[in-house]
């Protein structure tokens, strides 16, 4: 061959290598490992949230080409990853005698893949070590660390449960908590319901449904128990749109805690109503159920339609404005407001295991002063002696009890109205001294699960537990 043969065939080779992130999924079971490790990296290193990731329109390619048996395997093996983080972290420190470089981004969410399924998970162990070291094999960023993962992946098929014999649930239950929201637990609730809702974290709940009427009726067509008033603890987790009633428009998908905020506003029939910050409408859908007329606004052109959507399969009318609130001006002041306020969401965690992972206290902080200026511009919206009512799904005492405490302080047209155990079902536990609704994972821990139907066992603990919600009431003075 002429030299300069060889130099093209040398640039053809070049150009022929795998380029990185493109494995060959010549192996069962291989292409979900790789969508997953892909799914995991776009969490942890660029800070997305995973419903829109598992989105079967939006979602990664490596995860849309999947099969939908594959795609769950991918949730339930990323969903585990992100629930046991601090453990698996834990377990590598000790099973790892060479730490691999930290920019070695694929070994290392490729490693967490595996982790989780030979831990938490019921896959033969030889199947997720050998995924994984085929996955790190192919890709040749990881191709130098296939051995490494291997010896480690075998060390901790055999010894990784031995780990965790000495530590009591609390403790393991803690390592799986960023380090700044533990701390922020603690200080705002005490040691004790910061490592119980710890421990509610580890676990993907049931759902709960808000129903139109006869909550009895349909706890016991769904299998499922009435926590109070519409609110029901169904007796299942997954895919709801083949749920009796759903077609029809009968119930919407709401958690014990966000129910709360309209259920705090008291009789709303026949009175003017706005919700601002609406979409996806969980809460609009209650304050239409409770005949109010309700003027719902939304910024996000998408969500809105979302919620239109949701309103029309439940058979009910809104007027809808897209708008931010903040520079939205209504012809008439409202009887009362709902601001259910942009958060940092870390009262879901149960559900979405992702969000302890991609918010910050930065985030934190950047919220609570959105609210407390979304909250002064709600109030501007209300006639005097209007009722307003803040709430947000954060557990963090920074986006609810400290923005109410500036706000008694520096806002005089606000008057503050405590609520008591009356105005929650005399669940005293959710009320605190401020006279604010605080609601944590760790409460609610005494549901009585369901009678066991023909469908599949759940861990009783799936069952217990609220997500962690704020909500405070104003009168506009
Ligand atoms: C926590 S969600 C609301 C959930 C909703 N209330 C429910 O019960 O289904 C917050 C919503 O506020 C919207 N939002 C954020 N900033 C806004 C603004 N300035 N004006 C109007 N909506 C806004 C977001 O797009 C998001 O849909």
């Amino acid at each position: 061959m002429s030299a300069s043969a060889k130099s093209n065939a040398k640039r053809s080779n070049q150009r022929c290598k795998p380029r990185a992130s493109v494995a060959t999924p010549d192996k069962p079971g291989l292409a979900a490992r790789v969508a997953a490790a892909q799914v995991l990296t776009r969490v942890i290193d660029d800070k997305r949230g995973l419903d829109g990731l598992l989105d079967t329109r939006h979602g990664p390619q490596a995860y849309r080409d999947l099969s939908e048996q594959d795609q769950g395997l991918v949730r339930a093996i990323v969903t585990t990853a992100l629930r046991h983080r601090g453990e698996i972290d834990y377990a590598f420190d000790r099973l790892m005698d060479r730490k691999p470089p930290k920019k070695a981004r694929h070994l290392h969410h490729t490693l967490h893949v595996a982790a989780a399924q030979i831990l938490f998970m019921d896959v033969p162990e030889s199947a997720a070590v050998d995924l994984a070291v085929t996955s790190l094999s192919q890709e040749p960023r990881s191709v130098r660390f296939s051995s490494l993962g291997n010896a480690v992946l075998r060390r901790m098929a055999r010894e990784g449960g031995k780990l965790f014999s000495r530590m009591d649930a609390g403790a393991r239950a803690k390592l799986n908590m960023p380090p700044w929201l533990w701390s922020r637990l603690k200080k705002g609730y005490g040691q004790e319901r910061a490592e119980k809702s710890a421990l509610m974290h580890m676990i993907e709940p049931v759902l709960d449904i808000t129903v139109k009427e006869n909550p009895e009726n349909w706890a016991e067509k769904l299998g499922g128990v009435v926590l109070a008033g519409n609110s029901i603890r169904t007796g299942r987790k997954g895919s709801i749109s083949e749920w009796e009633g759903y077609e029809d428009g009968a119930w919407w998908v709401q958690d014990f805690a966000a129910h709360l905020p309209v259920h705090l506003m008291g009789n709303v029939a026949g009175k003017r109503v706005l919700d601002l910050c609406a979409a996806p409408g969980g809460k609009t859908a209650q304050l239409i159920a409770a005949g109010a007329n309700v003027t719902a606004v939304e910024q996000s052109h998408d969500r809105l339609e979302r919620l239109a959507l949701n309103l029309k399969r439940l058979g009910m009318g809104a007027d809808l404005v897209q708008a931010d609130m903040m520079e939205w001006q209504p012809a008439l002041p409202f009887d009362c407001v709902l601001l259910d306020a942009p958060c940092s969401s870390t009262g879901t965690i149960r559900r979405h295991p992702d969000v302890q992972w991609t918010k910050s206290k930065e985030d934190v902080a950047a919220l609570a002063e959105l609210q407390a200026a979304m909250v002064r511009r709600a109030a501007d919206f209300l006639q005097p002696g209007g009722q307003l009512l803040f709430s947000n799904c954060s557990i963090d005492r920074t986006e609810g009890e400290d923005v109410v405490a500036a706000l008694i302080k520096d806002m005089p047209s606000l008057k503050l109205q405590p609520f008591s155990a009356d105005d929650v079902f005399g669940r005293a536990e959710l009320v605190n001294g401020q006279g604010t609704v605080r609601t944590l994972p760790c409460h609610l821990d005494q549901v009585e699960p369901p009678e066991a139907g023909d469908g599949e066992a759940l861990d009783p603990r799936a069952y217990q537990g609220m997500d962690g919600f704020f909500a405070a009431r104003f009168e506009r003075i």
